[in-house]
């Protein structure tokens, strides 16, 4: 079939849904012919993690008796060839692990190939092509809080491009919203709205830039038949506009396969049928397998190649692969590939027009993506941060700590009580922050990177924003708990008390934060970074010098690490700074012996005997360093972090 030639199969479905808005996507209109030959695919298995519990139950025991071999290369995908034209929906089929995926992967450019070639109208694939290919993947995920309109706006002021106003891209929202039928769900929060709205939300994400390639992922997998057909339906009106659609599928119906355009068949990573469906039906009946009639010809297709489904499926399998004649197809796709570059300067030249005028890596500037990114970062962090459930909790944690220290007093007898009220202060909330920041990034790790690959933001403007978006709300916990904590137990009320305490407690939580997010990137898997946070948090205190004084060297340098220490040491300067009177009850031991019953300690010396050290300027400013640095290790962290991807 020539691109010009009107797209077989579907087409009697009834084009109902809207047209996009061409005007404002222009200059996206360059209809593409997408061309893959001689693919190949090599992969180095990862590294056996090292554990207690190496090898398989069951196994010989070799393998935990062996030093680990070298691992080969493991070839994924060999020699695979094709082609789509505009117009055409192309279905990828083939048994689990054939590399249906993998071939996605590499043709949409998150994956690198061995060796082939990947050309779109003739011109070899590249980074600035990205935005000319949408990719929806397998998986759902989203921020599953937003709501369903939420989620598209979000994406259509990230990825749409900058000259578009608001209400231009509202528009392009509520067209993607009638085009996949969302309107029903579109105020309902994603969490809440079924497998096949969370499919189509998924779909509509990538549909928002009018993308001119649509590659899918299993996108029927989890629907019923009747939101399969539904899905495939929205693909051929999609393939009618002009767009060249590739989509992996399981078990079509014999409706449905026969709609597709082209059939690409894989098994074991390698070529089996490349060609229209009705054909494949002919050309196994010339291998030796025909279709048993009444039989969905999608089914017969893919048990001749699934190992269970016939005591010779292993043989046959391996008798298709042997029979497909690579080569060919091979062919085929450099002629498509020539003819492309022959018929023009103008179409390849068009493609990298489109790419050039799709400008820069990104759509929008890096301040809308910062403003952007921090609007929804609010949003999420609202519902996560800002619950009345947590505000109950600091209050509740202020009036017990309150009363637990009520009104104390001022003199030698309450030195102790008072240094107990500031260490529970300036631990509980470092601890609490730590462990919250160091649950921010693993749960988002997939969405940031499937975000990332389609060139939605750049990183630094996702972590700008997550620190602008959350720090305020973190910090109105502590305030709430020290607000009310501080007026119970009767702590200096004067305002130069009151503030630098305060502060000092925001900038331990900020630093407590910023550790947190450190681990958390670093670590990027919620178990272990549990068993790390635990780790650190514990040594940083315990070194901290409340509880061991004489540590030996090889040891103490932690405490030059610890949050604790240096807001413990303000704030004992700040609690501490009018002194104490000696009242004979030997709180302060042999130092109001020195000064005398009745006498003030000066301010300076019982810090000093509490074991407090540093001014506060000193203290406040070690905080702000840890609170930088440790921010800035996170972000480089998480820039070294790649995606949960495979081919990452
Ligand atoms: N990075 C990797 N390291 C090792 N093996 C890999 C890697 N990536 C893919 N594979 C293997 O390559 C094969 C093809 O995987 P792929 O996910 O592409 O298959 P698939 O046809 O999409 O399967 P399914 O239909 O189950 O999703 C599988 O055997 C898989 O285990």
């Amino acid at each position: 079939m020539s691109p010009n030639e009107p797209p077989v199969g579907l087409s009697d479905i009834e084009l109902s849904s809207p047209q996009p808005n061409k005007d404002k996507m222009a200059p996206t209109k360059t209809s593409i012919t997408l061309c893959w030959s001689g693919l190949i695919k090599k992969v180095l298995p990862p590294p056996v993690e090292a554990s207690f519990l190496k090898g398989n139950i069951g196994g010989s025991g070799a393998s935990t008796q062996q030093s680990q071999p070298l691992v080969a290369e493991k070839q994924i995908l060999s020699n695979v060839s094709g082609f789509a034209y505009p117009g055409e929906v192309l279905a990828l089929m083939g048994p689990s692990g054939s590399g249906k995926t993998t071939l996605l992967d590499c043709l949409s450019n998150r994956s690198a190939i061995s060796e082939g070639s990947i050309t779109l109208n003739g011109i070899p694939l590249q980074k600035q092509h990205k935005r000319m290919v949408a990719y929806v993947t397998q998986s759902d995920i989203f921020f599953e809080h937003l709501t369903v309109r939420d989620q598209l706006l979000y994406t259509a002021l990230l990825r749409l491009p900058e000259k578009m106003d608001f209400k231009e891209k509202v528009a392009e929202v509520d067209r993607v919203i009638d085009q996949l039928k969302l309107n029903k769900c579109q105020d309902t929060p994603i969490m809440l709205i079924s497998g096949g709205e969370k499919k189509r939300t998924n779909i509509g994400t990538e549909l928002l830039t009018d993308p001119q390639i649509i590659l899918l992922d299993e996108p029927t997998s989890g629907l019923d038949s009747t939101s399969a057909v539904a899905l495939m339906r929205t693909l051929r009106v999609l393939a009618a506009e002009g767009k060249t659609i590739l989509t992996s599928i399981h078990q079509p119906s014999s409706s449905v396969f026969q709609g597709f355009d082209k059939l690409c068949l894989l098994a074991d990573g390698n070529m089996v049928y490349f060609g229209s469906p009705s054909d494949s039906l002919s050309y196994f009946e010339g291998q030796g397998f025909p279709c048993p009639a009444s039989y969905n010809a999608a089914d017969h297709v893919m048990d001749l190649l699934v190992v269970d489904s016939g005591v010779e499926a292993g043989d046959t399998k391996q008798k298709l692969i042997a029979a497909w004649d690579d080569d060919k197809t091979n062919k085929e796709a450099v002629s498509v590939v020539a003819k492309m570059n022959n018929s023009s300067g103008s179409v390849s030249g068009s493609i990298e027009e489109v790419a050039a005028t799709n400008g820069t890596k990104w759509a929008s500037s890096y301040l809308t993506q910062l403003k952007v990114l921090t609007h929804r970062a609010m949003r999420n962090s609202r519902s996560a941060i800002f619950t009345w459930l947590n505000f109950v909790k600091s209050a509740g944690l202020g009036v017990i700590s309150g009363l637990i220290w009520f009104q104390l007093g001022e003199g030698e007898s309450w030195v102790e009580d008072r240094a107990g009220f500031i260490f529970f202060a300036m631990t509980f909330w470092v601890f609490d922050s730590m462990f919250t920041a160091m649950m921010t990034f693993p749960p988002e790790r997939a969405i940031i990177f499937k975000e990332r690959s389609s060139g939605s933001y750049r990183l630094s403007a996702y972590f700008l924003s997550k620190t602008v978006a959350e720090a305020p709300l973190r910090l109105t916990l502590p305030f709430t708990y020290l607000v009310i904590s501080y007026w119970l137990a009767n702590l200096n009320p004067s305002a130069e008390a009151f503030f630098p305490f305060l502060v000092v407690q925001l900038m331990s939580v900020l630093a407590g934060e910023s550790i947190g997010l450190l681990i958390g990137a670093t670590v990027m898997d919620m178990q272990k970074a549990m068993v790390v946070g635990t780790l650190v948090s514990l040594a940083m205190m315990l070194s901290g010098g409340f509880f061991a004084e004489k540590m030996e060297d090889f040891v103490s340098w932690v405490q030059y690490f610890s949050p604790f220490k240096y807001s413990y040491h303000a704030c004992l300067e700040i609690g501490f700074f009018d002194g104490v009177k000696c009242d004979g009850s030997g709180g302060l031991g042999s130092l109001c012996e020195s000064v005398g019953t009745g006498n003030i300690a000066p301010g300076p010396d019982v810090v000093k005997f509490l074991g407090g050290n540093g001014t506060i300027a000193f203290n406040i400013s070690m905080l702000m360093l840890m609170s930088v640095l440790c921010r800035l290790l996170a972000y480089y962290q998480l820039r070294r972090v790649k995606g949960e991807g495979r081919h990452a």
